[in-house]
């Protein structure tokens, strides 16, 4: 099928399951997949099957949010840290990382997924640095959902790459320190191409697998005021009914952001 640049799909109807409200929906779900080797290791089988059926969890969430009016999710697919785990099973997952990509770009284009990758690419295989820019050019104006995939990423590096870039201009006399501000910071940040002209680039919700309660280096900056929600399914267990399960606990959460409700009592 031929892959061309310009397949925004139409605007599709979102069909909720019973219980969800359109209204309130996160707009950015984050996703700390975890729980793919302990999964495997259940069943007597490698870590690389718990990856295997990983990805799978991945596709089945990403055609959820597409299909529930969801505008962007974040996947934690491969941490700076992740670097030391073993030779093989790091040589695995950059193959399944570029086998994701391969496979599903025609499903990204028909259905109009903006496919973006965050991290220190310079660490990737090349063949993945290269899948992964060619799937970028050729989804760049899709814009049902915005698939960001944070890949040999680290939260902290995030920041200091931005302080970095903010300090260069200062040192360049483009800006003044006194000038710079929030906004300014988290235009530097690598996930500032989730953003849109309405909405900041931080996710509403947060999702991790598999029982550890932790961010792991994951959108430090980003998930200041997110909802966090973690469950004991493993990733690759994780399906509709989990994921509504989280949306549903989204729904039931009261979003002050630090401010008080006008007519709450004092
Ligand atoms: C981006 C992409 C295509 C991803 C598909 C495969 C996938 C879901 C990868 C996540 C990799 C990872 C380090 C998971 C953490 O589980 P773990 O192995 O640390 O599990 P454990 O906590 O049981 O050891």
């Amino acid at each position: 099928m031929p892959l061309s640049n310009s397949t925004s799909a139409p605007a599709a109807e979102v069909l909720l399951p019973e219980g969800l409200r359109s209204e309130s929906l996160p707009r950015h779900v984050a996703l700390v997949m975890d729980g793919n080797s302990r999964w495997a290791a259940a069943r007597g089988l490698p870590p690389t099957d718990g990856h295997e059926h990983g990805m799978r969890a991945l596709m089945r969430t990403v055609r959820l949010c597409r299909a529930w009016g969801i505008r962007v999710v974040t996947a934690f697919g491969f941490s700076l840290e992740n670097w030391n785990r073993p030779k093989a099973e790091v040589d695995f997952l950059m193959a399944l990382i570029e086998r994701f990509i391969n496979d599903n770009l025609a499903e990204f284009m028909r259905e109009g997924t903006r496919l973006r990758i965050i991290g220190d690419r310079s660490r990737l295989p090349i063949s993945v640095q290269k899948t992964a820019r060619d799937a970028e050019e050729a989804t760049r104006n899709n814009s049902r959902l915005d698939l960001v995939l944070a890949i040999s990423y680290s939260g902290r590096m995030d920041i200091v790459q931005a302080c970095r870039k903010l300090a260069q201009k200062v040192d360049a006399k483009l800006l003044r320190p006194e000038d710079i501000d929030e906004s300014m910071f988290a235009d530097e940040l690598q996930t500032s191409c989730a953003a849109d002209e309405s909405s900041s680039s931080c996710p509403d919700l947060l999702i991790r697998t598999s029982g550890e309660l932790r961010l792991s280096n994951f959108l430090l900056w980003q998930s200041a005021y997110s909802e966090l929600f973690f469950t004991d399914t493993l990733w690759p267990d994780f399906g509709e009914a989990q994921y509504l399960q989280a949306l549903t606990a989204f729904q039931s959460r009261d979003r002050r952001f630090g401010a008080r409700k006008h007519n709450a009592a004092l």
